[in-house]
């Protein structure tokens, strides 16, 4: 009888060993990729642009754009972003196009802020369910990215929660913070903290300020307990936390190139090294009284018309222990 038989758990079968999360640090299954600090070096992550036809589908508010946006301008923003990358030794990947418009004609016109469309963790991709309508559906993009790269879904978020990428960072490998607002609501959160507990870690949360997309808007990790916060218009209790946490928090002030250039916008590829816009140039002196180096600056124009800047427009999935070079 099939008592025997390998195919009915008989002597000759082998019991898959180990965890999920070291099958994908193996690779060989699943891509070895994952983020578990938000400072380790960046070394893959996903980019794009939408068709032009999708950027003039309505009305720049509509859209939840700024103003009208130029396909080639864009192109040229993006391609600047990716090339910036490139001589930094990261990876680009590219979403996927769109899918065809579902009940939402407006799906995919703003996939260039990818930072959005995925949380990455060291057990897979975190699908996020899009606060707007306007977003609605272009989780899919994740989703198709996933699979040709072969990286597993954690979960997706689900019910009546939302969530968006640029709502969390891995402040330590065992503490997630995630910003509740207007994209994250606490539904969402309780979903990520579940994640995020099932990993190894525990959930802070944040509030984003009002007029503030996500918390990537106010708060950013720069090295193993430094983080860098628009403190003057964040919630002073919280702070006060983090400090209490053990982290240094650099207040970065409010100023013209904070709010119109996006300079706090920046992205971290290593360990104190960040990647800025052009027209930062105050906030990066900032940075540097705490050692952070800016290795690079690119021009935004385009992009910034879509309300969002660089991190936004980064995609992280993959982050690694050790420094630039
Ligand atoms: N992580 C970000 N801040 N992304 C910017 C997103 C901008 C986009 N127009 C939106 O409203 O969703």
């Amino acid at each position: 009888m099939g008592v025997t038989a390998a195919a009915y758990h008989g002597p000759g079968w082998r019991a898959r060993p180990g965890r999920h999360e070291d099958d994908i640090a193996a690779g060989g299954n699943w891509a070895p990729f994952g983020v578990s600090r938000d400072f380790d070096r960046l070394t893959d992550v996903a980019l794009h642009c939408p068709p032009a036809a999708l950027l003039t589908a309505g009305e720049p508010d509509a859209l939840q754009h700024l103003e009208r946006l130029d396909h080639t301008a864009l192109r040229r923003d993006m391609d600047a972003l990716a090339e910036a990358y490139g001589t930094l030794g990261v990876t680009v990947h590219t979403l996927p196009a769109p899918e065809p418009p579902g009940s939402n004609p407006y799906r995919g016109a703003n996939a260039m802020y990818a930072r959005d469309l995925l949380w990455m963790t060291r057990a897979g991709a975190v699908i996020p369910r899009m606060a707007s309508a306007v977003r609605a559906g272009e989780e899919l993009q994740t989703l198709r990215l996933c699979a040709r790269l072969g990286i597993p879904v954690a979960r997706t978020v689900g019910a009546d929660g939302v969530f968006e990428g640029a709502d969390a960072h891995w402040l330590r490998s065992d503490l997630v913070a995630v910003g509740l607002g207007a994209r994250t609501n606490e539904s969402g959160a309780r979903q990520i903290a579940d994640e995020a507990g099932q990993q190894g870690a525990r959930l802070l949360r944040l509030s984003v300020p009002t007029g503030v997309q996500h918390l990537l808007g106010v708060l950013q990790v720069l090295d193993a307990d430094l983080l860098a916060a628009r403190t003057s218009i964040m919630d002073q209790a919280e702070i006060r936390h983090l400090r209490e946490l053990g982290f240094t928090v650099v207040d970065i002030p409010e100023s013209e190139e904070v709010s119109t250039h996006l300079a706090f916008n920046f992205v971290t590829v290593a360990p104190r090294a960040v990647l800025m816009p052009t027209g930062s140039r105050a906030t990066a002196d900032l940075l540097s009284r705490h050692g952070v180096e800016c290795v690079a600056r690119v021009p935004i124009p385009e992009l910034t018309k879509g309300a969002g800047g660089i991190a936004c427009a980064t995609g992280i999935l993959a982050r690694t222990p050790g420094g630039l070079r």
